[in-house]
């Protein structure tokens, strides 16, 4: 046995050779239990005999299971190790790639588990191995096993990151957390702000794929959603409940799934946090925090190359599960947490029945409908890509039941095959499909040729053939070339327009490099290191900012499949169109609305660019199909003129644009004052904030000055006090006989104070005199400020009804000009019917003249007076003639009723166009008014500013003390504001 493992670490062919004889290894291989390992003391002797050659992977063993046993969290020794014969750990883990991989982690011990005083019944024997402490011959191997103490960043290493790189590539992938409750998934899949889970660490690593793949641009969208109690709830979208599970030929989907746009790993994160506000928790007696709902993280890829590099769109995506845990009869709910359990364990029930379906590998019925979470995980488990499944497991002995019912369950996932190949989006319609085609049917007309013509064909004129069709090949390959760059010209513009790209800020795209403004390295996210070319804020691509447009200010995309994340719909004539529309409307819009910004001019020449492209491809192809045609015209006629007939569109329409672009400069000409005013508004605002700060420092200045003089107030008073009392003293002692010395004394101390206080006084009232300059001249500024916001708002209120104003008006003008245009039309028409009526009465009268003069010269009177008055014996002259006269005045008559409508409608129009013209003039009267109002508003502004002093008010020292009072009165600011108005009209 020891050499056979010995055998097996150096050759694993030689293995496969070996397992295949081995007992244990069929054990393994059928998920049985293993047989018994031999005691210590066999193993001993068997490890010494055997060269030591397994001691490292004892020891690891001895180490692993040493771990789990010892090294809790609060450092116990939960049980006595029991060293295992190596040769019994003899078993191999089937090669991931082809079956699901299977990795399982130990969590440490718990508190609870501590206090019940649980032992360790399972632990990791190495690397790919776990075994049973109490019945060693329970044993079970994956492809890895992660120890307690091991942290999520080695888990991820291992079990995710191969699945995270190639869903980057292109190949689906899923990684799920499985394990009974409280075991540990939430902790591997989320984990915390120290040791971040498998779903933060995946999202790093697809940004740091990016930023590390040149040549590639990417798009990322994210999805979240719940099965909660067999409902799925959209975690992104809170009214997203109830979802549905469909199907299509990409696998299955959710229906109406809310899909965002993400930029960056923290805007990705951030979503997922604030999905998770919504996930259903709840606690039980093993987990306070206990996940009461699948959850699923999905990350929707699509990449390409771009430039000349371009080969397609691939999408590929990476689901990142966290099951709720199961729970057995041990772990203790009530209402509504038991009816939660029971759903859990069912859809987990369901998963173990579709696992180990899959796992015998038989063509049987799979019940996958039987939960949402199986068929939500159909595409996955049916072996369309990567799945790596991560159980959870706890060492202790009071779950030794539940740990072995995971380690079966991961043993019987371990037998699912899987066949992940890289997708690849090839559109059926591209160019090349078909030129591939083509040649593959010249080529089997080649060799019907060959044989049709072996006989009876010389050799001679068999070569020539085949030098024509050589150089046809080459042609139609020089051609096809052609097309290719001008069809990925448009493809890249297409996926510009179509997408927010992420691409490695190593390198800049060929195509936006030369934009002037567009920065590399900014990002939405202080963390995003990456250059995002969708922000918004930072949008100087023209290409980019339809992008924005076409998704909608948040990025978001509700899950179509027809029309969401499946590239083959990325058809270049679709998209174009399509875009075509949105923009030309935007524009339109834009454009009546008499405004257009420099992006939307960008926008237009962008399009004139697209549509030139689309020309210069049509031309190429006309070319090709107008060479074709020389050998078999018939065939390509109708399509020559088809492509004739489209050039011809696009050429009209890139004209359209031209001319819209031309009229756009006009029509902001035209908006200069409105953009004038709106400036004005600014300026006023930017004043009366300045303003409001200038206020606010006087009214501190006010304060300050407010707190001296009342300091020096009570200093006067003091001062009064002690003048009493001195006036006091000499009064009390002028009767009794006093030194005339110390009475001079006292007589100079008063006087003294006195000289004292009058100074004091004398600077109070100069402090008064300050306070009272400075109230008024707050009070002053709050009236001024007061005004201005006024004026301000006012000024803004002009400028919108002025903006509306034009809209109205370029609305009207533009219904005005339909009109005109159609009655314009319907009046050349008439006259145009007129005229043939006039020749054609002409033409009959002057048959009926002729006629009248030969035969019956008597009614030649009557005949030749109004063309339209015919008597009945004219009408049997018209008879002869096949002419109903009859008819013939109905049809004068309804042209007469016909001119007198056209004349009313020509009235109508030009009533209206008076209005119309009224309607100009008065809003150009508005306008003028409204230029001088700003005007005036410009001089007030400039006559406030000059004055500086504010207007003296005669206010009282209480009114100063509180000089907003009079501010804060409308009634008083409203008649000078209207004063000054007055003033300045
Ligand atoms: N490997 C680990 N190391 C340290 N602590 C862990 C580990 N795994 C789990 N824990 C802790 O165990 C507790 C339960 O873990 P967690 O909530 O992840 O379990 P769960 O399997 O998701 O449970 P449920 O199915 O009830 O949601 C948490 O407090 C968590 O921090």
């Amino acid at each position: 046995m020891a050499s056979s493992s010995r055998r097996r670490s150096r050759s694993p062919v030689s293995h496969r050779k070996a397992s295949s004889s081995a007992s244990s290894t069929s054990s393994f291989m059928s998920n049985k239990p293993l047989p018994p390992p031999r005691t210590c003391s066999s193993s001993a002797s068997s490890y010494f005999n055997s060269g030591g050659g397994h001691g490292a992977r004892f020891m690891t063993a001895s180490r692993s299971r040493a771990d789990s046993m010892y090294h809790d969290s609060r450092g116990h020794n939960a049980g006595t190790p029991v060293a295992h014969a190596p040769e019994e750990i003899q078993l191999e883990a089937p090669k991931s790639g082809d079956s699901v991989s299977v990795t399982i982690r130990f969590r440490p011990l718990n508190e609870r588990e501590f206090q019940k005083g649980d032992e360790i019944a399972w632990y990791a024997d190495g690397d790919r191995m776990v075994r049973n402490e109490y019945n060693p011959a329970t044993a079970y191997a994956f492809d890895r096993v992660f120890g307690p103490h091991a942290a999520t960043q080695e888990v991820y290493e291992v079990a995710a990151k191969p699945v995270v790189q190639a869903a980057m590539e292109g190949v689906n992938g899923t990684v799920f957390a499985y394990g009974v409750t409280s075991s540990g998934k939430t902790h591997t899949m989320h984990g915390d702000q120290n040791a971040p889970g498998i779903i933060p660490l995946a999202i790093k690593d697809v940004f740091s794929i990016i930023q590390d793949t040149p040549g590639q641009e990417f798009l990322l969208r994210v999805s979240y959603l719940e099965i909660y109690n067999e409902v799925i709830n959209d975690l992104l979208d809170p009214t997203g409940q109830n979802l549905r599970v469909r199907e299509d030929a990409q696998g299955t989907y959710v229906e109406g799934i809310k899909e965002e746009v993400v930029l960056s790993p923290g805007h990705a994160l951030s979503l997922i946090a604030a999905g998770e506000e919504h996930r259903h928790v709840g606690s039980n007696n093993f987990n306070l925090f206990s996940s009461r709902s699948h959850t699923t993280f999905t990350l929707m890829i699509e990449s390409s190359a771009h430039g000349d590099e371009y080969d397609g769109v691939v999408f590929s995506q990476l689901n990142l599960i966290d099951l709720a845990g199961s729970e057995s009869s041990k772990t203790e709910t009530t209402g509504i947490r038991r009816k939660e359990g029971s759903y859990i364990n069912k859809s987990l029930l369901t998963l173990g029945t579709v696992i180990g379906k899959l796992s015998e590998g038989k063509a049987s019925h799979v019940p996958y409908r039987d939960s949402k979470l199986t068929r939500l995980l159909q595409s996955s488990l049916s072996g369309r890509g990567h799945v790596s499944l991560i159980c959870t497991v706890t060492p202790a002995s009071s779950n030794t039941e539940e740990t072995h019912n995971t380690l079966k369950f991961a043993s019987r996932a371990k037998r699912v095959e899987i066949y992940a190949s890289r997708n690849k989006i090839i559109d059926e319609k591209s160019l090349i499909k078909k030129y591939q085609k083509e040649i593959s049917v010249l080529k089997q007309e080649l060799d019907h040729l060959r044989q049709g013509m072996l006989i009876g064909v010389n050799h001679e004129e068999l070569l020539t053939l085949r030098q024509q069709l050589e150089e046809g090949q080459v042609k139609m390959q020089s051609r096809l070339e052609e097309e290719e760059e001008a069809k990925a010209a448009l493809m890249s513009r297409i996926q510009r327009l179509t997408k927010l790209i992420l691409v490695s800020s190593k390198y800049s795209l060929p195509g936006l490099s030369d934009v002037p403004n567009h920065q590399r390295g900014h990002s939405v996210h202080e963390d995003d290191k990456l250059d995002v070319q969708g922000d918004s804020e930072n949008q100087t691509d023209p290409l980019s900012s339809i992008a924005v447009l076409a998704c909608g200010p948040s990025y978001e995309f509700k899950h179509i499949r027809s029309s969401s994340g499946r590239n083959d719909e990325l058809s270049p004539t679709s998209s174009t169109v399509t875009e075509s529309t949105q923009v030309g409307e935007l524009i339109g819009t834009k454009l009546l609305a008499g405004g257009m910004t420099s992006n939307q001019k960008d926008l237009l020449t962008e399009q004139v660019k697209v549509l030139a492209g689309e020309i210069a491809f049509g031309t190429s192809t006309l070319k090709r199909l107008l060479d074709q045609s020389v050998n078999d015209p018939d065939s390509s006629k109708s399509q020559i003129q088809n492509l004739e007939r489209e050039i011809q569109d696009k050429r009209k329409q890139m004209r359209a644009l031209e001319q819209r672009m031309i009229e756009s400069g006009e029509a902001s000409i035209a908006n200069a004052s409105f953009v004038d005013m709106q400036q004005t508004v600014m300026e006023l605002m930017t004043q009366c904030s300045e303003k409001s700060f200038e206020l606010e420092i006087k009214s501190a200045d006010n304060r300050v000055l407010q707190e001296q003089l009342q300091n020096k107030c009570s200093e006067n008073e003091e001062l009064q006090t002690k003048v009493n009392l001195l006036e006091q003293r000499v009064a009390s002692i002028s009767g009794d006989k006093l030194s005339s010395s110390s009475a001079d004394r006292i007589s100079e101390d008063v006087n003294e104070l006195r000289k004292k206080i009058q100074s004091q006084g004398i600077e109070n009232g100069k402090l008064k005199l300050e306070q009272v300059q400075l109230s008024e001249e707050n009070s002053g500024l709050c009236v001024q400020n007061k005004k201005l916001a006024e004026e301000a708002s006012y000024a803004k209120e002009l400028a919108s009804a002025a903006a509306v104003e034009l809209k109205n008006l370029a609305s009207e003008v533009t219904r005005l000009s339909v009109q005109n245009a159609k009655l314009e039309k319907e009046l050349s028409a008439a006259r145009e019917l007129a005229r043939s009526r006039g020749s054609s009465n002409q033409t009959v009268n002057g048959v009926n003249r002729k006629y009248s003069e030969g035969t019956r010269p008597g009614r030649k009177g009557r005949l030749s007076g109004r063309s339209h008055d015919f008597s009945g014996a004219a009408g049997d002259d018209f008879e002869s003639w096949n002419i109903d006269p009859d008819d013939l005045k109905i049809e004068l008559q309804a042209r007469k009723q016909r001119e007198a409508a056209l004349e009313a409608a020509l009235t109508e129009k030009e009533i209206i166009e008076n209005e119309y013209r009224k309607k100009v003039e008065e809003a150009k009267k508005r306008e003028e008014a409204l230029e001088n109002d700003l005007a005036n508003m410009w001089v007030l502004v400039a006559k406030l500013k000059k004055e500086g002093a504010p207007t003296p008010e005669s206010n009282t020292d209480e009114q100063h003390s509180n000089g907003i009072d009079n501010v804060d009165d409308p009634k008083a600011n409203n008649i000078e504001n209207n004063n000054i108005l007055n003033e300045g009209a």
